[in-house]
């Protein structure tokens, strides 16, 4: 029988941290033992959050690491980019493992990352100590680590869309192109004008245009299942709902493959892994059938004509792309079945 793992959560009064709590509270082999603030410790966490309301404990605690270590064996970082750079390898050193759903551990590349976050990276020895947990993927590798990069909501999308796909060489990655959309909930809690009602209600923005941060992310992680380097075209819309990714990734198929063959290629790839689930020929996943779970949807199509395949990869931002997946890859890390405190429905409608 599996003891009782205490966690603590770092950027409790952000969109990330909330919805580790709220995950969290429901995990059969973990209890929540700090929520932490550093602007607001010492007031209740349902000041902020108050649909948190003894929902956990409550009073927010001020981020000292030394308090962490005595109350917790496992951290979520749930912070804006930078924070776990710095502070990952203080809390390693005092004995806690890390789970950080920032992209600072992210990047191999210190230099990418410098590039692409405009932030100090960290440094080269943790960022080789850190694991990339694209959990199906790459959970293999996060059983007993003490140091995990959780990827980001993009990417998680994108990734388990396309690596099948890529490593069976069924489609040249030199002709992929992504198309992804998000809910605005992905830009987290802080306002700013682009996430302001007026400028998002009945509208549909692109941003980032070649400049967003996940496209070294997804290069790294395609170039490695390829065996060689990948570049790909990877442009972002905000989408007028809350929560939800939709990436649409359009590719040359290499050889004669049906749909039907990508469908029976993906089943076989995610076979035992609940939270992918493979779509029947002609039919095609949309935000809301994923919305509050940790599952992703894939469907696909290929058109004769062009050659070329269509896929649509969708995930709740704040579940598949953060916390879920964060709470899956703790799951992996202590070597307890992957879907353990995951495993409820959608919301729909
Ligand atoms: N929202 C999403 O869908 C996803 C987000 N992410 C990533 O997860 C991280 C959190 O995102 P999200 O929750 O949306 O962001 P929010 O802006 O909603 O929350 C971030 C939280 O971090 C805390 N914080 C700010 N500065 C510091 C600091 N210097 N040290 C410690 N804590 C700090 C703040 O709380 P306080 O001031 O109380 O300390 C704040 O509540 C980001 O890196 C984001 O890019 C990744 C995947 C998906
Ligand atoms: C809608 C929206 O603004 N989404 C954010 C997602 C940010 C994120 O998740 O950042 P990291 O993964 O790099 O931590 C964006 O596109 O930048």
């Amino acid at each position: 029988m599996s003891h009782i793992v205490r966690a603590a959560i770092i950027g409790a009064t952000g969109y990330g941290g909330a919805e580790v709590i709220r995950l969290l509270q429901a995990h059969p082999l973990v209890k929540i033992t700090s929520v932490i603030s550093t602007s607001n410790a010492g007031a209740p966490l349902a000041d902020h959050f108050p649909h948190l309301q003894e929902v956990v404990v409550d009073i927010l605690d001020e981020l000292d690491v030394d308090l962490i270590a005595s109350k917790a064996d496992v951290v979520f970082l749930a912070t804006p980019a930078g924070v776990s750079a710095e502070l990952s390898p203080k809390l390693l050193a005092a004995g806690l493992k890390v789970i950080d759903i920032s992209g600072d551990l992210r990047l191999k590349s210190s230099s990418d990352y410098e590039k692409w976050y405009k932030k100090k990276p960290a440094s080269e020895e943790i960022l080789a100590k850190s694991i990339y947990a694209l959990s199906e993927v790459f959970g293999d590798e996060v059983k007993g680590s003490d140091l995990i990069a959780n990827p980001g909501c993009y990417p998680t999308a994108t990734l388990l869309g396309l690596i099948p796909a890529v490593k069976a060489g069924w489609i040249d990655p030199s002709t992929i192109i992504i198309d992804a959309k998000s809910g605005v909930s992905g830009a987290g809690r802080g306002v700013s004008l682009g996430v302001h009602y007026a400028e998002v209600n009945e509208n549909l923005n692109v941003y980032k245009v070649n400049k967003h941060q996940h496209i070294p992310e997804i290069e790294q992680a395609l170039s490695r299942v390829a065996g060689k380097p990948v570049v790909t075209t990877f442009t972002t819309h905000l989408v007028p709902m809350t929560r939800g990714i939709m990436s649409t990734m359009y590719a040359t198929v290499n050889g004669e493959h049906t749909a039907a063959d990508f469908i029976e290629l993906y089943r076989q790839f995610y076979e035992g892994r609940k939270f992918v689930r493979i779509r029947q020929e002609g039919k095609f996943p949309s935000t809301k059938e994923v919305s509050g779970s940790n599952y992703c949807d894939i469907g696909f199509s290929v058109d004769e004509r062009t050659g070329r395949v269509t896929i649509v990869s969708v995930i709740d931002n704040v579940v598949k792309g953060a916390a879920g997946q964060a709470i899956q890859n703790l799951n992996l890390m202590y070597g307890w079945e992957e879907t353990t405190g995951l495993l409820f429905a959608p919301v729909y409608p």
